[in-house]
This record gives structure tokens, sequence and C-alpha cells, in this order.
């Protein structure tokens, strides 16, 4: 059931070799050895605790790992000058409430920050793509709001067009469906799978089951004791493999050719 990273030829991508995330207190668990490539959906399930988001800050070089590497391209993440990496790595963080008073066009702008020298103000093209990313968002006539005034599905969209105005190669997305209602669910899907058709790479934290059995190419599980296993997502969601991760008894039906998981009591 395992995917390892593939060897023998020129890495591309965001690459995990050998790598334990560093969850306080916790037994090293399995090493992670996956690669996620250019045009792929990975998805990483896993219940409250298990180590989502340090997975995610740890592939974004915003904490260290505790043993094995995280290569872009190739080349390990300390190797990078950080302006480098934050034009390649964009990471849609789950929730923040540590904002400076900006509007929705200021924010969706700091996308283009590691392309601008300190020097240099956003010329017309940076505010080009945050108008761009905010129609797309369907966030347009809320350009000039203040972002503490907006709702949490808002504010979420935000976070993803502010990503979406950096565009970088490889999305690191913890929980983006969070706080959205249906419509900007699947939006925030669709715009993921999009990037991924670019040939962009994509991660993505999510609790909902059937977002990741309909949108995601790979999964990771990854458990609260640190064992994980990883691969084409067919392979990965079956009753058997999911039951034990949430500890919770499911029901599989399938829709529209997607298996869908129903919890049961
Ligand atoms: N600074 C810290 N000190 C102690 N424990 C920490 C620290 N940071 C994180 N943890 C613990 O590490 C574990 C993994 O946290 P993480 O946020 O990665 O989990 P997650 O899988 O994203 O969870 P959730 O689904 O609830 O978002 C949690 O048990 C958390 O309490």
């Amino acid at each position: 059931m395992t995917g390892p990273a593939a060897k023998g030829r020129m890495a591309k991508g965001l690459e995990a070799t050998g790598l334990v995330i560093d969850v306080p207190g916790r037994p090293d668990g399995r090493a992670l050895d996956l690669a996620i490539e250019p045009g792929q959906r990975w998805g990483v399930l896993g219940p409250n605790g298990a180590g989502k988001t340090t997975l995610l800050h740890t592939l974004a070089g915003l904490r260290p790992p505790r043993a094995g590497e995280v290569r872009l391209d190739g080349r390990g993440l300390s190797h990078w000058r950080r302006r480098a990496l934050a034009r390649r790595l964009g990471v849609v963080f789950q929730e923040r409430h540590d904002d400076f008073p900006a509007t929705v066009r200021e924010t969706a702008l700091i996308g283009r920050h590691p392309f601008l020298s300190p020097w240099r103000q956003e010329g017309p093209e940076d505010h080009a793509r945050a108008v761009a990313a905010l129609e797309r968002l369907e966030l347009s006539h809320l350009a000039e709001r203040e972002l503490a005034t907006l709702s949490g599905g808002e504010r979420q969209r935000v976070s993803l067009a502010t990503v979406l105005t950096q565009a970088p190669d490889v999305w690191l997305a913890d929980e983006p469906t969070n706080h959205l209602d249906l419509h900007h669910q699947v939006a925030a899907m669709a715009l993921l799978a999009e990037q991924a058709d670019r040939g962009h790479g994509v991660m993505m934290c999510l609790h909902d089951l059937n977002l990741a059995a309909r949108w995601c190419s790979h999964l990771l599980l990854l458990y609260p004791d640190g064992e994980a296993c990883w691969g084409e997502a067919e392979a990965m969601l079956t009753v058997e493999a999911l039951e034990s991760l949430y500890h919770q008894k499911l029901m599989c039906v399938e829709v529209d050719g997607a298996p869908v998981f129903v919890p049961t009591r």
C-alpha cells in the first residue's frame, strides 16, 4: 500500500525522504518517503492531533523535521533561500487571527511579496493577479472590506485567493474547505484540481472523506501513533483502513463512480 518516491530520475516537485515529523512526545512511527509531483493531488487524512498540520508546516520548511529531509526539485529545503522558497511553495494556513489591519485586496497582494524587492511596490501585473484571484474566489465585491469584518468562509476564500495570487508551484493547503458552504467547497476543490491540471503539485489536509475520494489522486493516512500509509487514492480508500484510522464504523456506497463513506453507529 505504499508509494515510495520515484527514484533514479530527475527529482521534480516536493519530496520527503525518511521524513519523521516532530510531534512532541510521540514516537517516530513510520518515516515518510513520498513525492508530491507536478499534477498530483494529495490528500492527508487522519484524526485530530495525528500531525497533519505539523506535516504540512514541515513540508513548507516552517518547522524542522525530527529526522529525514524535504527536498524541492532535488535540493534540501535548508539549502533554499527563504524568499526563493516562498516563490515556489504556497501555504493555505488553517486559521489565522494575527492579521494586520488590511483590506481583502491588500491581503491578496501579500501573495506577490516574495516576488518584490524590498524597495519595489506592487506593479500593474501584481494588481491584475490579485484582482483575477479575488474574482476566481467570488470576492470582488469584498475587495475593499477590512479582513477583520469577514465571515469565516469569506476569510477562508481570501486565504485561497492570496495563494492563487502568489501562483506557487506547490500548494500546501490545510483544510482548504474549512468554513466553506457546499458550493464554495466544490469551488475550492475545483480550484486545487485546476492547479494540479496546470502542472502544479497539491497537498491538502482534509477531514471530509468524500471530498478526498472525489478530488484526490493520492492519499496519505496519518495515525496518531506516527504510523502512516500512502499511495494512490483508490487503493487507500477501503472501509477497513478508514475505520481503523478514525475508530469509527463506516458504510460505503458508490455514487457517480466515486465511493461515498457514511459513518454508522
Ligand atoms: N508546541 C507544541 N507542544 C506540544 N504539543 C504540540 C505542539 N504543537 C503541536 N502539538 C501537538 O502535536 C499533535 C499534532 O498536531 P497537529 O496540529 O499537527 O494535528 P492535526 O492532525 O493537524 O490535528 P487537527 O485535525 O485537530 O487539525 C497534537 O496532539 C498537538 O497537540
